[in-house]
């Protein structure tokens, strides 16, 4: 073939997503022969065995690639020699590579010198100006856009026209790759100067389209809904982040709390990961480890997680989502999330949280209370000078109880010995109980609630709630807490600061 046997035409890419019900060769060849009969003037085919497939099926050229996950190099489309030397056996006209400026098993060079020793085209996917110039000087017949936005950072969504426009001043021969979606982009890119315009997922990844449609579609009826909240859980590693309807998770990320960034890049990082979300809820509702006070955050325990005293998260997470933002500790809106949706039934409860440390929240007469509410954590004995009761009680108190006692063991081992008998284990752990189960007698004394919620990793612990129960066995009935076990795990501080952040009332 000749290089202008493609000018000004559409190449269609036929690469479906692996793995997926239309990776085999009879889809693939299906996919490429109605684009060709619709017009496709080439195509571009991954693997020797759907070239292979392709080939026999169609009359236009083809631009084969081979896309491997390599260990020791980042470049994945054809990076061997002998990937370029099969793709021609197999049948393809142009052989397209990776011509990023990367580590990477063989130069440019060799490959245009393979490609062209078997008398084939060959097609540089770059991703930068440098890029194309280098394989230009190497020798290479066409340069591509392909790998525009995929050589790190975040993955763009739009097209890169302004790198067509700028590659065309290098060469006519610039062939527009990646993310052309809309008819108005394919157009943008050949008024950009492209000599060819490559359309992949939009025609042949059905996954991808039907994602596109289906975002589209959910974000436009939730428009119109006010009951769906963005919910945000900021713990001390990990950042959930959720939409949440009625209780419902409609969708749900995880993003890690990079501690030493602070806040600001945490509310920016969010927004960016959700940003498909947008127009998809009406309000943010924040839950977050320490305590809330006139929507400025400010930490309790530094060692969970540190930030600026009173930073005004309310202020700032408004202005990041455009929305009304509504923040409280996690543990109170878990302890909501609970009395909505979870272990509650409809009256007054307490949640208590038993962790790394302890937290809680309290329902009074259908309404949570907030600002210190429910840091039971840190409650004092009688003595003031008294450590605070997390530190005589929670996980890492259990752990390093266990360090004393001459035993390596996290919180969740220290379970592990005590449940199969081993009297040491027993001791930290009954310690620990006997103090929650006394907690909670002095929380029914106060509050009076109908339940008291027990969550948290120790709190849920195996036997850990029984050895409650034993401890409150010889107290007079009418004074014993009813304790229940949380339902929502994880998720009952996002869905109860979603449903806070909905609330009229
Ligand atoms: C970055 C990378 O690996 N691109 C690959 C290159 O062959 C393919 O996954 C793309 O589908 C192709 O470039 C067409 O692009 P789009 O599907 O966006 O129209």
């Amino acid at each position: 073939m000749q290089r202008d046997d493609i000018k000004k035409s559409l190449i269609v890419s036929c690469q479906p997503v692996p793995g997926g019900p239309t990776d085999t060769a009879e889809f693939v060849t299906g996919f490429a022969k109605a684009a060709v009969d619709a017009g496709a003037k080439a195509l571009r085919i991954e693997s020797i065995a759907y070239v292979k497939a392709v080939r026999p099926a169609v009359n236009v050229p083809i631009i084969g690639i081979v896309k491997r996950d390599l260990d020791d190099s980042p470049v994945r489309i054809t990076p061997f020699v002998a990937d370029a030397e099969a793709l021609v056996d197999a049948g393809a006209d142009i052989v397209a590579f990776d011509a990023t400026d990367r580590l990477r098993p063989v130069s440019v060079q060799k490959l245009v010198q393979a490609i062209k020793t078997r008398g084939k085209l060959t097609m540089a996917d770059c991703s930068s100006l440098e890029d194309a110039r280098n394989a230009l000087a190497a020798g290479v017949d066409f340069v591509g856009t392909t790998l525009s936005g995929y050589v790190g950072g975040p993955e763009p969504v739009d097209p890169d026209i302004g790198l067509i426009t700028a590659m065309h001043t290098l060469t006519p021969y610039v062939i527009a790759e990646g993310r052309i979606r809309t008819v108005e982009q394919a157009a943008a890119a050949a008024k950009a100067g492209a000599f060819a315009v490559v359309v992949g997922s939009a025609i042949t990844r059905t996954e991808h389209v039907t994602s596109w449609f289906r975002d589209a579609v959910a974000a436009a009826y939730d428009a119109h809904d006010t009951q769906t909240a963005l919910a945000i859980d900021i713990g001390g590693t990990k950042t959930m982040v959720a939409l949440v309807r009625g209780g419902e998770v409609l969708a749900e990320i995880t993003v890690p709390t990079v501690r030493d960034t602070g806040p600001d890049a945490w509310l920016a990082m969010i927004a960016d990961s959700i940003r498909s979300w947008t127009d998809r809820y009406s309000r943010v509702g924040i839950a977050v480890t320490g305590f809330i006070q006139d929507g400025c955050w400010s930490a309790l325990n530094p060692a969970t997680l540190g930030i600026p005293d009173r930073y005004p998260l309310v202020d700032k997470a408004t202005a990041t989502f455009g929305k009304p933002v509504f923040a409280v500790n996690d543990a109170q809106a878990a302890a909501w999330g609970e009395y909505r949706f979870g272990a509650g039934d409809g009256g007054d409860l307490v949640f208590l949280t038993i962790s790394t440390g302890i937290g809680g929240g309290i329902i009074v007469n259908g309404r949570p209370l907030a600002g210190l509410a429910g840091h039971f954590g840190l409650i004092r004995g009688p003595s003031a000078g008294q450590s605070p009761l997390e530190d005589q009680t929670s996980g890492r108190w259990i752990a390093a109880e266990a360090a004393k006692a001459g035993h390596q063991a996290t919180a969740a081992e220290v379970f592990e010995h005590a449940n199969s008998g081993e009297a040491w284990a027993e001791a930290i752990i009954s310690q620990s109980a006997f103090r929650a189960a006394t907690l909670c007698c002095d929380i029914q004394m106060m509050l009076d609630p109908k339940h008291i919620v027990i969550g948290g990793g120790i709190g849920l612990a195996a036997g850990y709630l029984d050895r409650i129960r034993d401890c409150l066995a010889g107290i007079d009935a009418r004074l014993t807490p009813v304790l229940v076990p949380a339902r929502l795990g994880s998720r009952a501080g996002i869905v109860g600061v979603a449903s806070l952040a909905v609330r009229r009332d």
